[in-house]
């Protein structure tokens, strides 16, 4: 099955020794809404990923950004989120503007090692948090 890409972003504060991570709280659709994600979203068709990625995070979240490394996952380098998406993540920081939950999010938090856990990941999302979970001081 052909999955949908979607691109996102672990927003850190710091890309040399990364300390904090920005979770979004989804408001849609009702069966996610409440659960907490990493900012991003459907990549259009021939859309470069790099670009619907920055077109998201400004949409969504009203800020630009740079990017860092790819977050490569094992599902040929992206990470499969549900049955019907893929998803490629990118390391983030903040370039311009102070993130604010704009559209498809209603809270936003900076989570620290000790609270990287407090919140409600999608499913999908699980196993990538446990992989930056160790690259978080
Ligand atoms: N953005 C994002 N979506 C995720 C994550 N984890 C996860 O399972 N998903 C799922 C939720 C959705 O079913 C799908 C992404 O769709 P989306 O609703 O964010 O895409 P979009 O912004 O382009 O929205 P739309 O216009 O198509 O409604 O992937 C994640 O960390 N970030």
């Amino acid at each position: 099955m052909t999955r949908r890409l979607v691109v996102a972003a672990a927003i850190v504060d710091a890309f040399d020794r990364p300390t904090r991570l920005l979770a979004a709280r989804r408001t849609r659709p009702a069966a996610i809404a409440g659960r907490w994600e990493f900012p991003g979203g459907k990549a259009e068709p021939g859309e470069h990923p790099v670009d619907a990625l920055h077109r998201e995070l400004h949409e969504e979240l009203g800020v630009r950004v740079e990017l860092g490394d790819e977050v490569v996952g094992p599902d040929d380098g992206g990470w499969i989120i549900t049955d019907r998406h893929v998803l490629r993540l990118w390391l983030a920081s903040v370039a311009t503007g102070f993130p604010r939950p704009l559209i498809e999010h209603d809270e936003l938090r900076w989570l620290d090692a000790g609270s990287l856990w407090e919140v409600d990941w999608l499913d999908g999302d699980v196993r990538i948090v446990e992989e930056l979970a160790g690259r978080i001081a």
